[in-house]
């Protein structure tokens, strides 16, 4: 098991008005298992306790309660050897240094995690390659845009090699191309050395392409266990599919299986709702088909924060 926890609790004090302390359980009794290899998406509302387990996990913050063990060492007893062989990207955080050259950067990081310069210079070669840094290598940290930014800090994190990687939203704010490079980038990683994932994200597409697990967690608690589309039928998500049409026409609002949501530019883009678990976009495009020349189409992703609310609702 790479990530063990059992009945794994946080709380923090909170000072209400006047002397009087309130508790905010933000972990509660949290019982984890992953194994190696997998990559598993963790996910929740705002404050649900993502990052608070994420900090336990990696030994930054101590739990009120219960064990953890992170590739078999405890996080707070062994922090120095695990910090050997996880690595951790905070999407909001950086560990690169501001006013030096990413090159600078990567060169501390090889010190303080003992790397052979052999090993140092291929790992970071290849990771320039694949994460296509060479253009901002001599750029200073403070100078790059934030999609170079999060490739930078994705290489500091992994330039040692480490068996399990955590990213606390690793793609947010980035723009359509730099995020598909990213996960591109990760699923490459994970294909070519077994590396654990563990992600929170607010990005249905991160979860969609990246994992072949979620965890759900409410108020601390573990609230779904399993894969992504079961979660989907569990919730009953829908879909929704854009199609552009050659002509202007009616609104396709007899298409079996689907809803028609609107249309735009006298009826040329129509989108249409539908179950993924009793209909297909495949089944639903021949329909469109059948009525109309049919230019593009795209499918829009579940939200996220819909998935995980109607898991909420349902659960209470
Ligand atoms: N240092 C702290 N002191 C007091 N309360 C805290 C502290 N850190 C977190 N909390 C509280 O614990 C709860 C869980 O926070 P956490 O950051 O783990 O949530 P999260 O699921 O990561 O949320 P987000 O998606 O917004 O990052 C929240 O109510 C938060 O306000």
């Amino acid at each position: 098991m790479i990530i063990e926890t059992h009945g794994l609790t946080r709380e923090f004090k909170r000072r209400a008005k006047g002397p009087t302390r309130t508790t905010l359980t933000a972990v509660d009794h949290l019982d984890l298992r992953v194994e190696p290899g997998e990559s598993v998406g963790y996910i929740g509302a705002n404050g649900a306790g993502k990052s608070t387990t994420i900090k336990m996990l990696v030994g930054i913050l101590v739990p009120t309660s219960g064990h953890v063990r992170t590739c078999g060492l405890d996080p707070l007893k062994q922090r120095r050897e695990l910090a050997r062989r996880v690595g951790v990207v905070f999407g909001q955080r950086s560990q690169l240094w501001w006013d030096l050259p990413v090159r600078e950067s990567f060169e501390i990081l090889a010190a303080i995690h003992r790397l052979s310069p052999e090993r140092a210079n291929s790992r970071r070669d290849q990771l320039i390659d694949h994460l296509e840094m060479g253009e901002f290598l001599d750029t200073p940290v403070r100078q790059l845009s934030l999609g170079q930014r999060m490739r930078a800090e994705v290489a500091a994190a992994l330039l040692h090699s480490p068996e399990l990687v955590i990213l606390d939203e690793p793609t947010i704010g980035l723009d359509v191309l730099s995020k598909q490079r990213l996960r591109d980038f990760l699923i490459t990683e994970r294909a070519e050395h077994g590396t654990t994932l563990l992600l929170t994200t607010h990005d249905m597409g991160d979860i969609e392409r990246l994992c072949d697990r979620v965890l759900v967690v409410d108020h601390g608690k573990l609230a779904y266990d399993g894969t992504l589309p079961g979660l989907s039928a569990q919730v009953g998500a829908q879909r929704v599919l854009v199609v552009d049409l050659a002509d202007a026409g009616p609104d396709l609002t007899s298409i079996p299986g689907a809803t028609h949501l609107g249309s735009e530019a006298d009826g040329m883009r129509q989108r249409l709702s539908f179950d993924p678990s009793a209909t297909t976009a495949a089944a639903l495009l021949a329909e469109v088909g059948a009525r109309a020349e049919l230019r593009d189409l795209t499918i829009e992703e579940p939200d996220i924060e819909d998935v995980v609310r109607r898991l909420y609702l349902s659960a209470r």
